[in-house]
């Protein structure tokens, strides 16, 4: 398995407070790669640095073979890692069709010349996105009126419409009923196993974590402090008593 995303010497300063403070972090294509950490870890800012929201200031990353570190997000997305972001409250009277729909044509770049073959390819490819997160019965659904747990699959279906290779997700299960978790579970291992999609995820959800995760990375106050296949990690006595406390 070749390494997609190779992060070196990562570090964000707010000042003089380094939020990422030297992160180093490998993932290998084709897997879930779990980031976890206590609150103020420095996880939220080690994905914002991932997809360009905010440059490092100092550090490398790599994603298959291009430095990205520090490039706009429209660029790091075109290149293939996008991040599913809580946006379905931006335009809650579109349906999920629209909604899909209207990601693909940022992706396609062809909103003033449009001809109606492409308008009805452009519906294809939505339908085939909204299946592939299992709304397809709520197309014509206002997103607004989702439940969280659709509403949270719409995400991934606008960050798939950008035809990712790595998908960034964060704390994907967060506010979920059980079920809702289960069928998220199921999506994410369904993208990695079906489409051979690179996942990084975050989430507090420890269960979540080891039930999905081929490889967990540590961090806490900005630093990585282990890392490894999921079952060495929840072997780490030290890291379950120290930083999972009873969430372990
Ligand atoms: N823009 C900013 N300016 C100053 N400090 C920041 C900024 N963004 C984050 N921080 C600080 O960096 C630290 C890491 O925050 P971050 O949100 O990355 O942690 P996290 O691991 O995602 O936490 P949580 O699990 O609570 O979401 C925190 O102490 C936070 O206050």
């Amino acid at each position: 398995m070749s390494d997609l995303l190779v992060a070196s010497g990562l570090v964000r300063a707010f000042g003089s407070f380094h939020a990422v403070d030297g992160v180093d972090l490998t993932v290998a294509e084709g897997t879930i790669h779990s980031v976890i950490g206590p609150n103020g870890a420095g996880k939220t800012t080690l994905f914002r640095l991932l997809t360009g929201i905010l440059r490092p200031t100092s550090g490398r990353l790599d994603f298959d073979g291009d430095q990205i570190g520090g490039k706009p997000p429209d660029v790091v997305a075109r290149l293939g890692l996008a991040q599913a972001f809580q946006t379905t409250n931006i335009f809650p009277r579109m349906t999920v069709l629209e909604s899909v729909r209207a990601a693909l044509v940022s992706r396609h770049r062809r909103t003033r010349d449009m001809l109606s073959w492409f308008h009805s390819r452009l519906t294809d490819e939505a339908m085939e996105v909204i299946d592939r997160v299992g709304l397809s019965e709520f197309a014509d659904v206002e997103s607004q009126t989702l439940s969280h747990g659709d509403q949270r699959a719409l995400e991934v279906a606008l960050a798939l419409a950008m035809r990712p290779r790595l998908l960034l997700l964060d704390e994907p299960t967060a506010g979920m009923s059980p079920f809702e978790s289960q069928r998220m579970v199921a999506l994410v291992q369904g993208l990695t196993r079906d489409m051979g999609l690179t996942v990084i995820l975050s989430e507090h959800d420890m269960d979540t974590v080891f039930g999905i995760s081929d490889e967990v990375t540590v961090m806490h106050q900005g630093k990585v402090i282990a890392d490894g296949p999921a079952a060495e990690v929840r072997a780490n006595d030290e890291v379950m008593a120290i930083y999972l406390g009873s969430e372990a």
